[in-house]
């Protein structure tokens, strides 16, 4: 598909609960997106816009290319040999993927959260004061407020307040997710990246990141990948339908989970396949 179209003509609230509206516009776009691992291409022409402002979910069965597309959006496949990417992807406009576009400058725009927690093996305090630390200097008053800020936008403020001195590494595995989304947001960035954030988490625990995602989508553009459909249609409010590398479809969530538009997005979503 080339171009997407939000401009609707009557708002539409999502299965999310926002409103999936012509106030919808692309932050980050990719056009005529291809990807190489070596000789194998496991991207192919992928155009797709990216929601300012709201979730956008990546669904699809495994090794459709979800994560590598998520991946080049911070162009974390730089660091590694024989990984190449053609085609734009554009944050307001302008390719991120041009070299000339400082990877440190990305990076601050452009956060990133892994499947599996990996917080550092520091405290909890340092956990985001490191983060912060390389991009600001920061006096001691002003980097408690904004380590408070972040714990607090990563829904973890009221468990961790008493004891920000102690390992990181004694958290719950939920609760070291939602402290590296913390990390992550304490840089300010404007799109947060969420490779299967909840995939090894218990329900409760993906309920909070869940719950946490919804109140993050006021602030930041989101991608999601995740395996499970429910959470799609539950968290987001445009999907992204990819199979062998293609985007196959792309809409609003409500729609291509109930009226999707082509035969293999239908198949997918209702179990016949992936
Ligand atoms: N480092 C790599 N080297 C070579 N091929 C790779 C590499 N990483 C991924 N691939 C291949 O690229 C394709 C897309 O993989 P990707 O991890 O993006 O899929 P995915 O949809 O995220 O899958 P999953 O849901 O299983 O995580 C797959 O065919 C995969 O085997």
């Amino acid at each position: 598909m080339t171009d997407l179209n939000f401009a609707m003509s009557a708002p539409v609230v999502g299965t999310s609960g926002r409103a999936v509206d012509a106030g919808a516009k692309p932050k980050m776009s990719a056009r005529k997106l291809n990807f190489y691992y070596d000789r194998f291409r496991a991207l192919k022409d992928v155009n797709l816009d990216i929601a300012e402002k709201r979730v956008t979910a990546l669904i699809g069965p495994s090794g459709c290319g979800k994560s590598t597309l998520l991946r080049i959006f911070n162009r974390i496949y730089a660091i590694y040999p024989k990984q190449e990417a053609e085609g734009e992807v554009l944050l307001d406009g302008e390719n991120v993927l041009d070299p000339k576009f400082p990877l440190n400058r990305l990076r601050g725009k452009v956060g990133m959260v892994f499947q599996k927690p990996v917080p550092f093996p520091m405290s909890i305090y340092e956990n985001i004061a490191y983060a912060i630390r390389h991009y600001e200097k920061l006096k001691k008053p002003e980097m408690d407020t904004r380590v408070e800020e972040a714990l607090r936008q990563g829904a973890l403020w009221d468990e961790v307040k008493d004891k920000l001195k102690q390992s990181a590494l004694g958290l719950s595995g939920g609760q070291q997710q939602r402290l590296c989304i913390a990390r992550a947001v304490a840089l300010k960035p404007e799109v947060l990246l969420l490779d299967e954030p909840t995939s090894a988490l218990d329900p409760i625990a993906t309920g909070k990141i869940e719950q946490l995602i919804a109140e993050l989508a006021e602030r930041f553009t989101i991608a999601i990948v995740t395996h499970n459909m429910q959470q799609a249609a539950r968290c987001s409010d445009f999907t992204a339908f990819m199979y062998l590398g293609e985007l196959v479809e792309f809409g609003e969530t409500e729609k291509l989970f109930t009226q999707p538009a082509k035969q293999q997005t239908e198949d997918y979503i209702t179990g016949r396949f992936g």
